[in-house]
């Protein structure tokens, strides 16, 4: 076989690369700590693991606590990735990242430095509460998640509540307000890891 032939192996340290890779949507939370510094790290965190590649990156949003309504404002955004990973890989890496940025869970829907959701896999249904449920169950009721979901891909069906487009047209949006738009926030020079990493 010569390099260009195509069915040659393609080259790459893990099996897995040779799959093709699945689109999945991200949801991004923080209210806790330097918010913004958090959600930027993970951006780059997220793009620099193996077997994920950024694909899109919304806005910055403010919003309102949803929930817990005593705690902070959050910053949320939302990023889409190809992945060649499984939903539950994915999963793993999400939960390590959270953990990086000094994630403490002090008490369910309350202030994290970090949050990190799976919003939607490759379109899939996966019920496997309560390690893993996708699309995310909350997803298509949340304005601080349709708002810059609807930014990056409107056109996206959750599974089971249909279009991003036409769900934000039953939320409530009045909660959640541009902080600073996409590229700027993400694209500036990465800020040190939380916690001094
Ligand atoms: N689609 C998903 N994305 C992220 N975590 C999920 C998902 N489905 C199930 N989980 C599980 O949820 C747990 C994390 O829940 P967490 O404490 O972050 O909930 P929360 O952020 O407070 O609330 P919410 O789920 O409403 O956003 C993880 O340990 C994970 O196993
Ligand atoms: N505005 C806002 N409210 C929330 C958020 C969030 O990311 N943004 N996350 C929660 C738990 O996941 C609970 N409430």
């Amino acid at each position: 076989m010569t390099a260009h032939d195509p069915r040659a192996e393609p080259a790459g340290p893990s099996p897995s690369y040779a799959q093709p890779p699945v689109r999945a949507f991200l949801g991004l939370g923080a209210n806790l700590g330097d918010p913004r510094a958090q959600l930027r790290w993970s951006v780059a965190a997220l793009d620099r693991e193996p077997g994920i590649r950024v694909a899109g990156v919304a806005s910055l949003y403010g919003s309102r606590p949803v929930g817990v309504t005593d705690q902070p404002d959050f910053l949320n955004t939302v990023v889409a990735v190809e992945t060649v990973l499984s939903a539950d890989e994915l999963l793993d890496r999400l939960l390590e990242l959270e953990r990086r940025a000094g994630r403490v869970r002090l008490r369910r829907w309350g202030p994290r430095t970090l949050d990190l959701d799976l919003l939607w896999y490759g379109g899939a249904v996966i019920r496997r509460p309560p390690r893993l449920v996708v699309p995310h169950p909350r997803a298509a009721e949340r304005a601080f998640v349709l708002v810059p979901w609807a930014e990056l891909a409107p056109e996206t069906v959750i599974p089971g509540h249909g279009p991003v487009a036409d769900l934000l047209q039953t939320v409530d949006p009045s909660g959640v307000w541009l902080e600073e738009p996409a590229p700027q926030w993400w694209q500036q020079q990465e800020p040190p890891a939380p916690g001094g990493e």
